[in-house]
């Protein structure tokens, strides 16, 4: 100690300074890695105290909030937290307090992926879609002009594109059922999917789905590339800039600076994916601005992968016609009454495009596997479906079919597409039942964990869609009916706007398929475990699902 004393006696004055604020430096980041400011707010919020400075982000990371947010829920109760880096997130695993929080706050936190290292007007398209903004007036009025392509008028019309959409995918299994091959059937619902949203919501015809393919499959194919990148690299791990920011935030204008000076791979497969979607819809904008303005010739001119519009010949019905969604979209306004520009415009697009396709491929995907797994399950759709005897179906159908609504319910409920609800109260703390939540602090309602719990659904581990019809025994013995309990699409202002259109492309889908086909499934991916499931914040399969269909009836 004395010779430590004398040493630093004997510095000169300036390596002193350099000395003790190197000391003082050290000291403060040693105290700021376990966030004492934080962690005082949140005392009397429970939760698993994390590495030094890293918090349980790594743990998040390597299981996935679905298995993390379960484990904890079972240790820590209705509401915990955690450190995700720097960053308390706040968890409400009880379904009646995540309802009330869903239905009391209206604004989220972003992502953390290489977007959050964007700047200037790519930051500024990233954050305008109707899913990211945190603008209230322009959510309700970006809202309010997306509404009229889910009405019932729409929907009808819609329903014509997904009843193609099938009809192409039914044409794939078929051959795979004649040569008795597997086939990754979540990679196939996401091509089905993404032609689905390309001709519903822009009037194109993609052809992604290879039976089909078209001149213009590479683009298309480019496209669906893009929205599997946009979503994979949505995480910390995705960019070595991503990780210190999350644990360092200062560090995030440094890591910003890098990341446009050096882009590593993360970074780059980011920007491009964001290029070509950007790309295509800005074109498809910009086309629709120039038929407008020639006096509403649209419907003809689709800009890229242009096919004969399948709706194309039609009666003038009511609802929005396929494409029309870009023209609605130019023609919105503010509430001052100043139009959408077209950076405003192509973001909601582009939003359409990205939150219309995984997410409902991963539903179908999880459906079809539920049911594999369950003969017997399986035999009473393909009844009721043979009992109710149309190939081709339209809204109208669908309430007559209450068993597949059943099942994609259950399956929905064991596979969330969306792991969990996010928000954050932006402006002042929110108090929730006694608990007190910081502004700033991360909220997530947990709806893979709560759909899973004993307490809301007995035998939850167990697909059992009896406990959605109405009526049966089951309903009422495995079901408590607890408000919250099921939020696959979420709850209050925020909750999804494609709901209605999800649901009747789902079942319309899952109809006809289960018409012509049974579906067994490959060896080997029996449970979770051994299907890889992986989360972020949609959940998915790690390579796939892998089934082989049975034609029921000779071709
Ligand atoms: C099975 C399919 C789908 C599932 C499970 C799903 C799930 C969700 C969830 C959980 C949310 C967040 C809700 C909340 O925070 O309360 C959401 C929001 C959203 N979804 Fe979906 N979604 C699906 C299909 C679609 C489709 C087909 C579209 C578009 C056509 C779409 C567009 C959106 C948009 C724009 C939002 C943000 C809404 C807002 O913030 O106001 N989703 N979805």
């Amino acid at each position: 100690m004395n010779s430590l004393h004398s040493t630093l006696q004997e510095l000169p004055a300036w390596q002193l300074v350099g000395v003790s604020g190197l000391v003082t430096l050290a000291i403060s980041l040693f105290v700021y890695g376990f966030h004492p400011i934080w962690r005082y707010r949140l005392r009397k919020i429970p939760g698993p105290t994390g590495a030094w400075l890293r918090g349980s982000l790594p743990e998040v990371l390597s299981h996935g909030p679905h298995i993390m947010y379960t484990e904890w829920g079972k240790k820590y109760g209705k509401v915990f937290k955690y450190f995700s880096g720097a960053q308390p997130v706040v968890v409400i695993n009880d379904a009646e307090l995540a309802r009330l929080a869903s239905l009391r706050l209206s604004t989220r936190h972003d992502f953390r992926g290489p977007a959050s290292l964007f700047t200037g007007s790519e930051k500024a398209f990233n954050m305008s879609g109707l899913f990211s903004t945190n603008d209230k007036d322009f959510h309700r009025s970006a809202k309010a002009s997306w509404l009229p392509v889910f009405n019932s008028a729409s929907l009808e019309i819609s329903s014509k594109e997904m009843n193609v959409g099938a009809d192409r995918l039914a044409a794939i299994l078929s051959r795979a059922a004649n040569e008795g091959r597997e086939l990754n059937i979540w990679r196939q619902f996401g091509h089905m999917t993404m032609d689905v949203v390309g001709s519903a919501a822009f009037g194109v015809e993609l052809r992604t789905q290879e039976a089909e393919r078209g001149m213009n499959s590479e683009e298309a194919e480019k496209l669906v590339w893009a929205a599997q990148t946009i979503f994979a690299t949505g995480s910390e791990k995705s960019s070595i800039y991503t990780y210190p920011a999350a644990v360092l935030p200062i560090l995030n204008p440094l890591m910003k600076a890098l990341a446009y000076l050096f882009p590593d791979k993360g970074i780059r497969s980011a920007i491009q994916a964001r290029q070509v979607l950007r790309g295509t819809v800005g074109e498809l904008v910009k086309e629709t601005r120039k038929a407008e303005a020639e006096g509403g010739k649209k419907e003809q001119a689709p800009a890229v992968s242009v096919h004969a519009n399948a709706a194309e010949g039609r009666k003038k019905p009511r609802g929005v016609q396929p494409g029309s969604f870009l023209s609605l979209m130019i023609n919105s306004k503010h509430s001052n009454g100043e139009p959408f520009s077209d950076l405003l415009a192509s973001s909601q697009a582009f939003t359409f495009l990205l939150a219309g396709y995984e997410t409902t491929a991963s539903a179908l995907a999880f459906t079809v596997y539920c049911l594999a797994k369950s003969p017997q399950k399986m035999d009473k759709l393909v009844k009721e479906l043979d009992a109710y005897g149309l190939d081709t179906f339209t809204p109208g159908d669908l309430p007559k079919l209450p068993y597949l609504e059943a099942c994609l319910k259950e399956a929905m409920r064991l596979y969330p597409p969306g792991v969990f609800l996010i928000r954050e109260p932006l402006t002042e703390d929110f108090h929730l039942q006694g608990y007190t939540i910081p502004k700033g602090t991360w909220i997530h309602l947990p709806v893979f964990t709560l759909q899973r719990d004993s307490k809301y659904f007995e035998r939850p581990m167990e697909f059992i869609p009896e406990r959605w019809v109405e009526g049966c025994p089951e309903e009422q013995s495995l079901n408590r009916h607890v408000p919250g309990s099921w939020m696959a699409f979420g709850e209050g202002t925020r909750v999804c706007v494609g709901q209605r259109f999800a649901l009747v492309e789902a079942k319309i889908t899952l109809a006809k398929l289960f018409r012509k086909f049974t579906f067994k499934l490959s060896p080997g991916q029996e449970t979770d475990e051994a299907l890889g499931l992986r989360s972020f914040f949609t959940l998915g399969p790690a390579e796939g699902i892998f089934v082989t269909p049975v034609q029921r009836h000779e071709e």
